[in-house]
């Protein structure tokens, strides 16, 4: 059954007066969600490089600027807004590539009604749409001075194409060859507790003094990249991750004995004789949640280097030889200006016409939304998208983009 297409922003021009008695300053669309209306685009005062948002309530005669959690898309030339399911409104951004034109606003999903109760506020979260699905992350945990460091390092060695590891942010001081960016984010204290406060972390702890914890960016961007994600976290991160809508594979590395965990954190000669103390003291706890807990799927120990390698690849289907990674397609389209957006059951119509020269064409784009998975905050997966030709003389042909 057809739907009438959603709004079609070519008709809003800058400045113009949308009928709320609100000041636009540039494109927006309005999605009607029960008695609120999301106006969607524009810049708001605040809001100079990435789309607006505002809230009429109807029931009130109000507007509200919600709290906005998760990456925003760019501000753009323009857009079309829809909804989906009553919960969120699916944007297709003009002029962009094929990894970034889909977005999805959450305005009504779990996620933001908890987010709701904990900030107080009306709240709406964003989710970038991505095609392809990614093997689900390992989460690898142990006490400081296992070797968790060395097994991932000599992982990615091994396989660049297949792993990526998320970069935490820390508040601790960086060590003398750690890059910012690269081993770590290095971040003050009252930035990293504000980020925390948004919303922009799967996972945060006060491991032996410091501030650590895993954003959601920092998994995703791995994702988007087509790899598995590693992640290098404490026990209390892993607890953390393992209530998270983040579905992975928990690993526990333990250590042959403590009098060896201390021979190598000595050995290490990073730490100050306080903070190895610090850090042994620690790892007593950490061991015992590690093998009791119920947290971690699987337990190596790491006596023998080689040996506890060898059983990770294990682990990680990669004993004998080793699967190649499948590279993402790298296909993009860039639809034109002018295009409307319609919903047919569970598939969205994005149509548009372009002209070369002794051709014209009318061209559609169909996005298949039925098998969506995951969301905000970070990436809505599984999107389905298929291009088709329609030269004047008939179907062309159907490109099968995801
Ligand atoms: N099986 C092993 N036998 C001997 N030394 C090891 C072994 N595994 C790692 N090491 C050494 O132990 C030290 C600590 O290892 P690593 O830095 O990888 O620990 P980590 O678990 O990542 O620590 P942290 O949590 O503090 O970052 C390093 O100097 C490393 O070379
Ligand atoms: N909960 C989290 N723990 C993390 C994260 N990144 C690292 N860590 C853990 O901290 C200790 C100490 O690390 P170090 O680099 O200072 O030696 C270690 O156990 C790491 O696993 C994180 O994002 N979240």
């Amino acid at each position: 059954m057809g739907e009438a297409p959603a709004f079609f922003v070519d008709n809003l021009q800058n400045g113009f007066s949308n009928g709320f008695g609100l000041k636009s300053k540039g494109f927006e669309t309005f999605t009607d969600v029960g008695d609120k209306t999301f106006v969607i685009g524009g810049a708001n005062s605040d809001s100079t490089s990435s789309v607006g948002i505002q809230i009429y309530d109807k029931s009130t005669g109000k507007w509200v600027i919600p709290t906005v959690l998760g990456t925003k898309p760019k501000t753009c030339k323009g857009h079309s807004a829809i909804l989906l399911n009553e919960d969120r409104i699916m944007i297709s951004i003009r002029g962009s590539t094929l990894d970034d034109c889909i977005w999805f606003l959450e305005v009504d999903t779990e996620y933001v009604k908890e987010q709701k109760k904990d900030f107080g506020t009306e709240v709406v979260a964003w989710s970038k749409g991505v095609t392809g699905e990614a093997e689900k992350p390992v989460v690898i945990s142990g006490p400081s001075g296992v070797g968790k460091g060395t097994l991932i390092n000599m992982l990615m060695k091994e396989f660049p194409s297949m792993f990526g590891f998320s970069v935490s942010h820390t508040t601790r001081a960086p060590r003398g060859m750690e890059k910012n960016g690269v081993h770590y984010h290095f971040i003050g204290r009252n930035v990293m507790e504000n980020d925390i406060k948004h919303g922009k972390f799967l996972e945060f702890a006060s491991v032996h003094g410091n501030l650590y914890g895993t954003s959601i960016e920092a998994v995703e961007a791995v994702a988007d990249s087509g790899k598995r994600c590693i992640l290098d976290i404490d026990v209390q991160g892993a607890r953390s991750v393992r209530a998270s809508y983040l579905d992975a594979v928990f690993i526990f590395i333990c250590p042959p004995s403590m009098r060896e965990l201390e021979e190598r954190l000595r050995a290490r000669g990073t730490e100050t004789e306080e903070q190895i103390l610090k850090r042994l003291r620690n790892a007593e706890a950490e061991i015992e949640q590690g093998k009791s807990s119920g947290i971690f799927d699987y337990i190596l120990y790491n006596d023998n280097l080689e040996e506890c390698y060898e059983n990770l690849m294990e682990l990680l289907g990669l004993g004998g030889s080793a699967p190649i990674n499948q590279k993402p397609s790298s296909k993009v389209i860039d639809p034109p200006s002018n295009y409307s957006v319609s919903k047919i059951n569970n598939k969205m119509v994005i149509n548009f016409e372009t002209k070369e020269v002794g051709n014209e064409a009318k061209n559609l784009i169909i996005l298949d939304v039925s098998s969506l998975k995951g969301g905000a905050p970070g990436r809505t997966r599984g999107l389905k998208i298929h291009a088709i030709d329609l030269f004047s003389d008939g179907l062309n042909g159907i490109h099968e983009l995801s």
